[in-house]
């Protein structure tokens, strides 16, 4: 269905039924860790949007959901500096934050967002993201509470992650072997 828009060369990395359950299990394992915790669910737009929607609606916990953003890789395939372009208005104070992600990748984007909600006062601030990618060019300490999938150093699009800002709507995620 997609061939229309997909780039020549384009191949699943993961399919759309792999990301399904994977969400199912980390959702269990949110049910479980935050029963009895209130909530802040904040999405990290634009790449957390798909993630987040698939992942918020089998969450069975006491919530409020906001977004943010920040970004610092716009139409590369390389990261550079980290601009925040929204800050969330709820109130974040004595609430468990979950941070929710597309892709931690060198961990800019989430170390920056997790500071953010601390000094904000939040009792605890998470982060979940649907894929983590391996490599040695990790920055900083920080690492996510919650990873659905590990993948390999590829650049990769679809469910929500873009290729120069496209492609995020794809169900699946894929990858340019040759690039
Ligand atoms: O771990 P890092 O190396 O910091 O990279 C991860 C971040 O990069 C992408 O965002 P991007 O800056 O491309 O903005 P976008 O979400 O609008 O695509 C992605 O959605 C993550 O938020
Ligand atoms: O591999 C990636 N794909 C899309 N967006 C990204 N942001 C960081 N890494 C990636």
């Amino acid at each position: 269905m997609y061939q229309k828009i997909l780039p020549a060369g384009s191949e699943i990395l993961i399919s759309e039924s792999t990301i399904d359950q994977a969400i199912n299990d980390l959702a269990a394992e949110l049910n479980s860790d935050y029963a009895d915790k209130e909530v802040a669910f904040l999405t990290i737009m634009n790449g957390g949007m798909i993630f987040a929607s698939a992942l918020s609606t089998r969450l069975n916990i006491d919530m409020e959901m906001d977004y943010l953003q920040l970004s610092r890789y716009g139409k590369s395939k390389t990261g550079g500096q980290l601009v925040w372009k929204y800050q969330p208005e709820i109130n974040l104070k004595n609430r468990h934050v979950i941070l929710c992600d597309d892709i931690y990748d060198e961990g800019h984007t989430l170390e920056a967002a997790h500071n953010w909600c601390m000094k904000q006062g939040a009792q605890s601030t998470s982060s979940v993201v649907l894929v983590l990618k391996e490599h040695d060019r990790t920055y900083a300490d920080y690492k996510p509470d919650y990873v659905a999938l590990n993948i390999p150093d590829h650049y990769i699009f679809g469910y929500g992650m873009d290729l120069e800002e496209k492609l995020r709507q794809l169900p699946a995620i894929y990858y340019l072997p040759d690039a």
